[in-house]
Protein backbone atom coordinates (compact mmCIF):
# COMPACT_ATOMS: atom_id res chain seq x y z
CA UNK A 1 0.00 0.00 0.00
CA UNK A 2 1.60 3.73 -0.86
CA UNK A 3 1.66 6.07 1.93
CA UNK A 4 0.66 8.83 -0.52
CA UNK A 5 -1.62 9.28 -3.56
CA UNK A 6 -0.17 9.92 -6.67
CA UNK A 7 -1.25 13.28 -7.95
CA UNK A 8 -0.12 14.51 -11.94
CA UNK A 9 -0.38 18.05 -11.71
CA UNK A 10 1.34 18.24 -15.56
CA UNK A 11 -2.10 16.45 -16.45
CA UNK A 12 -4.26 19.86 -17.49
CA UNK A 13 -7.10 17.87 -15.83
CA UNK A 14 -5.59 17.15 -12.82
CA UNK A 15 -6.01 13.29 -11.71
CA UNK A 16 -5.19 11.90 -8.32
CA UNK A 17 -5.38 8.40 -7.65
CA UNK A 18 -6.28 7.19 -4.37
CA UNK A 19 -5.70 3.85 -3.17
CA UNK A 20 -8.56 1.64 -1.49
CA UNK A 21 -10.30 4.94 -0.19
CA UNK A 22 -12.57 3.19 3.32
CA UNK A 23 -15.56 4.85 4.31
CA UNK A 24 -15.04 4.41 7.78
CA UNK A 25 -18.99 5.02 9.17
CA UNK A 26 -21.51 4.41 6.30
CA UNK A 27 -25.44 3.40 6.78
CA UNK A 28 -26.95 0.91 3.91
CA UNK A 29 -29.47 0.06 5.20
CA UNK A 30 -31.50 -2.67 3.73
CA UNK A 31 -33.77 -3.98 1.29
CA UNK A 32 -34.73 -1.65 -1.61
CA UNK A 33 -32.70 0.94 0.20
CA UNK A 34 -29.74 -1.42 0.39
CA UNK A 35 -30.00 -1.93 -3.39
CA UNK A 36 -30.54 1.84 -4.08
CA UNK A 37 -27.36 3.48 -2.13
CA UNK A 38 -24.71 0.38 -2.09
CA UNK A 39 -23.33 0.72 -5.63
CA UNK A 40 -23.05 4.69 -4.78
CA UNK A 41 -20.66 3.76 -2.06
CA UNK A 42 -18.49 0.73 -4.15
CA UNK A 43 -18.35 3.07 -6.74
CA UNK A 44 -15.96 5.38 -4.62
CA UNK A 45 -14.88 2.73 -2.01
CA UNK A 46 -12.71 -0.13 -1.47
CA UNK A 47 -14.18 -0.78 1.59
CA UNK A 48 -16.55 0.67 4.35
CA UNK A 49 -17.83 0.23 7.73
CA UNK A 50 -21.25 -0.66 7.76
CA UNK A 51 -23.43 0.60 10.97
CA UNK A 52 -26.00 -2.01 12.57
CA UNK A 53 -28.88 0.37 13.12
CA UNK A 54 -31.23 -1.65 11.09
CA UNK A 55 -34.88 -2.56 12.88
CA UNK A 56 -34.14 -5.02 14.34
CA UNK A 57 -30.99 -4.18 15.06
CA UNK A 58 -27.97 -6.59 13.80
CA UNK A 59 -26.97 -7.67 16.97
CA UNK A 60 -25.71 -11.49 16.53
CA UNK A 61 -23.46 -13.52 14.34
CA UNK A 62 -25.82 -14.91 12.35
CA UNK A 63 -27.52 -11.27 11.81
CA UNK A 64 -24.17 -9.97 10.85
CA UNK A 65 -23.46 -13.03 8.53
CA UNK A 66 -26.70 -12.70 6.53
CA UNK A 67 -26.53 -8.94 6.39
CA UNK A 68 -23.06 -9.10 4.47
CA UNK A 69 -24.39 -11.46 2.46
CA UNK A 70 -27.03 -8.99 1.51
CA UNK A 71 -24.92 -6.07 1.52
CA UNK A 72 -21.95 -7.81 -1.04
CA UNK A 73 -24.88 -9.04 -3.03
CA UNK A 74 -26.18 -5.24 -3.48
CA UNK A 75 -22.37 -4.19 -4.34
CA UNK A 76 -22.66 -5.78 -7.66
CA UNK A 77 -19.38 -6.67 -9.37
CA UNK A 78 -17.30 -3.99 -7.09
CA UNK A 79 -14.48 -5.16 -5.33
CA UNK A 80 -15.81 -3.88 -1.73
CA UNK A 81 -14.95 -4.88 1.30
CA UNK A 82 -18.28 -4.10 4.12
CA UNK A 83 -16.44 -4.06 7.77
CA UNK A 84 -19.26 -5.41 9.75
CA UNK A 85 -20.54 -4.22 12.77
CA UNK A 86 -22.80 -5.51 15.57
CA UNK A 87 -25.07 -3.61 17.52
CA UNK A 88 -23.76 -2.95 21.41
CA UNK A 89 -25.57 -4.95 24.08
CA UNK A 90 -24.50 -7.18 26.51
CA UNK A 91 -22.47 -9.90 24.96
CA UNK A 92 -21.42 -13.28 26.67
CA UNK A 93 -17.22 -14.29 25.81
CA UNK A 94 -18.82 -17.17 23.84
CA UNK A 95 -20.46 -14.74 21.46
CA UNK A 96 -17.82 -12.08 21.48
CA UNK A 97 -15.80 -14.60 20.49
CA UNK A 98 -17.64 -16.16 17.54
CA UNK A 99 -18.66 -11.87 16.63
CA UNK A 100 -14.60 -11.56 17.01
CA UNK A 101 -14.03 -13.76 13.54
CA UNK A 102 -17.14 -11.72 11.44
CA UNK A 103 -16.83 -7.75 12.82
CA UNK A 104 -14.80 -5.47 12.66
CA UNK A 105 -16.23 -3.76 16.11
CA UNK A 106 -19.36 -3.11 18.11
CA UNK A 107 -21.48 0.25 17.81
CA UNK A 108 -22.55 1.51 21.12
CA UNK A 109 -25.49 3.80 20.80
CA UNK A 110 -27.02 5.58 24.07
CA UNK A 111 -30.73 4.42 23.82
CA UNK A 112 -32.81 7.36 22.06
CA UNK A 113 -30.32 8.99 21.01
CA UNK A 114 -30.38 8.89 17.42
CA UNK A 115 -32.06 6.63 14.16
CA UNK A 116 -33.08 3.53 15.30
CA UNK A 117 -31.18 3.51 18.90
CA UNK A 118 -34.36 2.64 20.54
CA UNK A 119 -32.50 -0.82 21.62
CA UNK A 120 -28.96 1.34 22.93
CA UNK A 121 -27.59 1.43 26.28
CA UNK A 122 -29.24 3.07 29.31
CA UNK A 123 -26.89 3.15 31.42
CA UNK A 124 -23.54 2.95 30.20
CA UNK A 125 -22.36 1.24 34.10
CA UNK A 126 -24.59 -2.13 32.41
CA UNK A 127 -22.17 -2.19 29.63
CA UNK A 128 -18.73 -2.50 31.69
CA UNK A 129 -18.65 -5.89 31.57
CA UNK A 130 -19.09 -6.50 27.74
CA UNK A 131 -16.60 -3.33 27.83
CA UNK A 132 -13.92 -5.24 29.47
CA UNK A 133 -14.48 -8.61 26.86
CA UNK A 134 -13.89 -6.54 24.37
CA UNK A 135 -10.60 -4.88 25.43
CA UNK A 136 -9.21 -8.70 26.33
CA UNK A 137 -10.81 -9.69 22.89
CA UNK A 138 -9.26 -6.69 20.94
CA UNK A 139 -12.86 -5.57 19.35
CA UNK A 140 -12.65 -1.94 18.52
CA UNK A 141 -15.63 -0.40 20.37
CA UNK A 142 -17.23 2.31 18.20
CA UNK A 143 -19.76 5.15 20.11
CA UNK A 144 -22.01 7.66 19.07
CA UNK A 145 -21.38 10.18 21.88
CA UNK A 146 -24.41 12.39 22.49
CA UNK A 147 -26.08 12.75 26.07
CA UNK A 148 -30.03 13.28 26.00
CA UNK A 149 -29.21 17.17 27.00
CA UNK A 150 -29.41 20.41 24.68
CA UNK A 151 -29.15 19.55 21.18
CA UNK A 152 -26.26 21.84 20.32
CA UNK A 153 -24.50 20.66 23.88
CA UNK A 154 -25.66 16.90 23.61
CA UNK A 155 -21.48 16.11 22.00
CA UNK A 156 -19.82 18.21 24.68
CA UNK A 157 -21.82 16.50 27.37
CA UNK A 158 -20.49 12.66 26.25
CA UNK A 159 -17.06 14.07 26.13
CA UNK A 160 -16.41 12.58 29.78
CA UNK A 161 -17.72 9.53 29.30
CA UNK A 162 -15.59 8.98 26.90
CA UNK A 163 -12.72 10.74 29.27
CA UNK A 164 -14.08 7.68 31.72
CA UNK A 165 -14.11 4.55 29.68
CA UNK A 166 -10.98 5.69 27.78
CA UNK A 167 -9.02 6.02 31.47
CA UNK A 168 -10.76 2.80 32.97
CA UNK A 169 -9.96 0.71 29.44
CA UNK A 170 -6.86 1.79 28.31
CA UNK A 171 -6.12 -0.89 25.72
CA UNK A 172 -9.88 -0.40 24.25
CA UNK A 173 -9.77 0.99 21.29
CA UNK A 174 -12.02 3.53 21.62
CA UNK A 175 -14.18 5.61 18.29
CA UNK A 176 -15.94 8.58 18.77
CA UNK A 177 -18.05 8.48 15.71
CA UNK A 178 -18.94 11.54 13.25
CA UNK A 179 -17.44 14.24 16.07
CA UNK A 180 -18.44 17.66 15.75
CA UNK A 181 -17.19 20.02 18.13
CA UNK A 182 -13.71 21.75 19.24
CA UNK A 183 -13.76 20.05 22.51
CA UNK A 184 -13.59 16.53 20.94
CA UNK A 185 -10.90 17.22 18.88
CA UNK A 186 -8.83 18.62 21.43
CA UNK A 187 -9.69 15.21 23.29
CA UNK A 188 -8.26 13.04 21.10
CA UNK A 189 -4.81 14.66 21.91
CA UNK A 190 -5.64 13.38 25.44
CA UNK A 191 -6.06 9.26 25.05
CA UNK A 192 -3.93 7.08 22.92
CA UNK A 193 -6.72 4.81 22.57
CA UNK A 194 -9.22 7.24 21.28
CA UNK A 195 -9.65 7.48 17.57
CA UNK A 196 -12.56 9.35 15.95
CA UNK A 197 -14.20 9.83 12.48
CA UNK A 198 -15.31 12.80 11.03
CA UNK A 199 -18.23 13.30 8.20
CA UNK A 200 -18.27 15.60 4.90
CA UNK A 201 -20.83 17.75 6.07
CA UNK A 202 -19.24 18.09 9.51
CA UNK A 203 -15.92 20.19 7.64
CA UNK A 204 -18.38 21.76 5.28
CA UNK A 205 -21.28 23.30 7.18
CA UNK A 206 -22.53 25.22 10.89
CA UNK A 207 -26.04 25.45 12.12
CA UNK A 208 -26.18 28.26 10.12
CA UNK A 209 -26.63 26.03 7.20
CA UNK A 210 -29.31 23.60 8.75
CA UNK A 211 -30.97 26.64 10.52
CA UNK A 212 -29.61 30.13 10.45
CA UNK A 213 -31.96 30.77 6.47
CA UNK A 214 -34.68 28.43 5.03
CA UNK A 215 -34.34 25.37 6.93
CA UNK A 216 -32.77 22.41 5.28
CA UNK A 217 -33.42 19.18 5.65
CA UNK A 218 -31.29 17.44 3.60
CA UNK A 219 -28.29 19.10 5.92
CA UNK A 220 -30.25 17.92 9.15
CA UNK A 221 -28.34 15.12 10.94
CA UNK A 222 -26.92 13.87 14.41
CA UNK A 223 -24.82 15.20 16.18
CA UNK A 224 -26.34 18.62 14.42
CA UNK A 225 -23.61 20.82 12.73
CA UNK A 226 -22.04 23.37 15.43
CA UNK A 227 -20.84 27.08 15.40
CA UNK A 228 -17.82 28.12 12.96
CA UNK A 229 -15.31 27.18 15.34
CA UNK A 230 -16.18 23.83 15.72
CA UNK A 231 -15.90 23.38 11.85
CA UNK A 232 -12.38 25.20 12.12
CA UNK A 233 -11.16 22.82 14.22
CA UNK A 234 -12.00 19.45 12.64
CA UNK A 235 -11.28 21.30 9.17
CA UNK A 236 -7.83 22.09 10.72
CA UNK A 237 -7.73 18.13 12.08
CA UNK A 238 -8.15 16.74 9.05
CA UNK A 239 -5.86 18.82 6.82
CA UNK A 240 -3.24 18.72 9.04
CA UNK A 241 -3.27 14.98 8.74
CA UNK A 242 -4.26 13.96 12.37
CA UNK A 243 -3.47 10.25 12.38
CA UNK A 244 -5.99 9.14 14.42
CA UNK A 245 -8.75 10.99 12.87
CA UNK A 246 -10.60 9.21 9.51
CA UNK A 247 -13.41 9.87 7.25
CA UNK A 248 -16.44 8.51 7.97
CA UNK A 249 -19.39 9.88 5.69
CA UNK A 250 -22.14 8.75 7.88
CA UNK A 251 -24.17 8.85 4.69
CA UNK A 252 -27.22 8.15 5.72
CA UNK A 253 -29.70 7.89 3.78
CA UNK A 254 -33.93 8.41 4.57
CA UNK A 255 -36.82 7.95 1.68
CA UNK A 256 -37.39 11.60 0.47
CA UNK A 257 -40.84 11.54 1.95
CA UNK A 258 -38.91 10.92 5.37
CA UNK A 259 -36.99 14.31 4.58
CA UNK A 260 -39.31 16.60 2.91
CA UNK A 261 -41.80 16.06 6.04
CA UNK A 262 -42.89 17.98 9.23
CA UNK A 263 -40.71 15.65 10.88
CA UNK A 264 -37.85 14.91 9.34
CA UNK A 265 -35.34 12.37 9.85
CA UNK A 266 -32.11 12.90 10.59
CA UNK A 267 -28.87 11.75 8.39
CA UNK A 268 -27.70 13.69 5.10
CA UNK A 269 -26.69 11.38 2.01
CA UNK A 270 -23.31 11.97 0.92
CA UNK A 271 -22.10 8.77 -0.40
CA UNK A 272 -21.80 9.30 -4.08
CA UNK A 273 -20.44 12.75 -3.97
CA UNK A 274 -18.20 12.14 -0.96
CA UNK A 275 -14.75 11.52 -2.51
CA UNK A 276 -15.34 14.49 -5.05
CA UNK A 277 -16.39 16.76 -2.52
CA UNK A 278 -13.45 16.04 -0.40
CA UNK A 279 -10.83 16.49 -3.32
CA UNK A 280 -12.23 19.64 -4.09
CA UNK A 281 -11.97 21.04 -0.30
CA UNK A 282 -8.58 19.29 0.14
CA UNK A 283 -7.62 20.96 -3.29
CA UNK A 284 -9.21 24.38 -2.17
CA UNK A 285 -6.51 24.14 0.49
CA UNK A 286 -3.52 23.21 -0.84
CA UNK A 287 -3.79 20.12 0.85
CA UNK A 288 -4.16 16.66 -1.93
CA UNK A 289 -1.39 14.98 -0.25
CA UNK A 290 -3.35 15.02 3.04
CA UNK A 291 -6.26 12.98 1.50
CA UNK A 292 -4.95 9.37 1.25
CA UNK A 293 -3.93 9.15 4.76
CA UNK A 294 -7.57 10.57 5.60
CA UNK A 295 -9.71 8.43 3.68
CA UNK A 296 -7.15 5.17 4.27
CA UNK A 297 -4.16 5.62 5.70
CA UNK A 298 -4.95 6.73 9.33
CA UNK A 299 -7.73 4.24 9.52
CA UNK A 300 -5.41 1.13 7.83
CA UNK A 301 -2.52 1.51 10.52
CA UNK A 302 -4.63 2.06 13.07
CA UNK A 303 -6.69 -0.83 12.98
CA UNK A 304 -4.44 -2.70 10.84
CA UNK A 305 -6.63 -3.23 7.92
CA UNK A 306 -6.05 -4.88 5.02
CA UNK A 307 -8.90 -3.61 2.02
CA UNK A 308 -9.19 -4.91 -1.17
CA UNK A 309 -5.88 -3.30 -3.37
CA UNK A 310 -7.71 -0.62 -5.82
CA UNK A 311 -7.54 2.86 -7.54
CA UNK A 312 -9.99 5.03 -7.26
CA UNK A 313 -8.98 8.38 -9.72
CA UNK A 314 -10.58 11.48 -9.37
CA UNK A 315 -10.09 14.35 -11.52
CA UNK A 316 -10.36 18.06 -11.48
CA UNK A 317 -13.25 18.00 -13.85
CA UNK A 318 -16.82 19.49 -12.89
CA UNK A 319 -19.53 16.89 -11.55
CA UNK A 320 -23.22 17.80 -11.46
CA UNK A 321 -24.86 16.66 -8.47
CA UNK A 322 -28.22 14.78 -9.26
CA UNK A 323 -31.77 16.17 -7.80
CA UNK A 324 -31.95 12.67 -6.46
CA UNK A 325 -31.09 9.47 -6.90
CA UNK A 326 -34.22 6.62 -7.52
CA UNK A 327 -34.07 3.35 -8.26
CA UNK A 328 -35.66 0.00 -7.15
CA UNK A 329 -39.17 1.92 -6.12
CA UNK A 330 -36.64 4.40 -3.89
CA UNK A 331 -35.56 8.15 -3.66
CA UNK A 332 -33.41 9.60 -2.15
CA UNK A 333 -31.79 13.39 -2.31
CA UNK A 334 -28.00 13.88 -1.80
CA UNK A 335 -26.36 16.57 -0.25
CA UNK A 336 -25.30 19.35 -2.35
CA UNK A 337 -28.12 18.21 -5.32
CA UNK A 338 -28.42 20.35 -8.39
CA UNK A 339 -24.82 21.87 -7.64
CA UNK A 340 -21.98 21.98 -9.40
CA UNK A 341 -18.47 20.44 -7.66
CA UNK A 342 -14.83 20.83 -9.28
CA UNK A 343 -13.62 17.41 -9.28
CA UNK A 344 -15.10 14.22 -9.98
CA UNK A 345 -15.09 10.24 -10.18
CA UNK A 346 -12.62 9.29 -13.65
N1 LIG B 1 -26.39 10.54 11.62
C1 LIG B 1 -27.70 10.57 11.53
O1 LIG B 1 -28.29 11.64 11.62
N2 LIG B 1 -28.45 9.47 11.32
C2 LIG B 1 -27.97 8.11 11.27
C3 LIG B 1 -27.67 7.54 12.62
C4 LIG B 1 -26.40 8.05 13.25
O2 LIG B 1 -25.30 7.85 12.74
O3 LIG B 1 -26.46 8.67 14.32
C5 LIG B 1 -29.05 7.25 10.58
O4 LIG B 1 -28.97 6.03 10.69
O5 LIG B 1 -29.93 7.83 9.94
ZN1 LIG C 1 -24.53 8.30 15.10
ZN1 LIG D 1 -24.19 7.07 11.52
Amino acid sequence: MLDFATIFPHDTRMILELHSPLDMHLHLRDGDMLKLVAPLSSASFAGAVIMPNLVPPVADADAVQAYRQRVLDACGGDVFQPYMTAFFRSYSEKELATLKELVFGIKLYPAGATTNSEGGVRAMKDAEGTMSLMQEMGIPLLVHGESHGFVMDREAEFLDVYRDLATRFPRLTICMEHITTASAVRLLDEFENLAATVTLQHLLITLDDVAGGMLRPHLFCKPIAKRPEDREALLKAALSGHPRLMFGSDSAPHPVHAKEACGCAAGVFTAPIALPRLAALFDGHGALDRLQGFVSGHACSLYGLKPPARTVRLQRRKMLVPDAYEGHGQKVVPMEAGSVIPWSLV
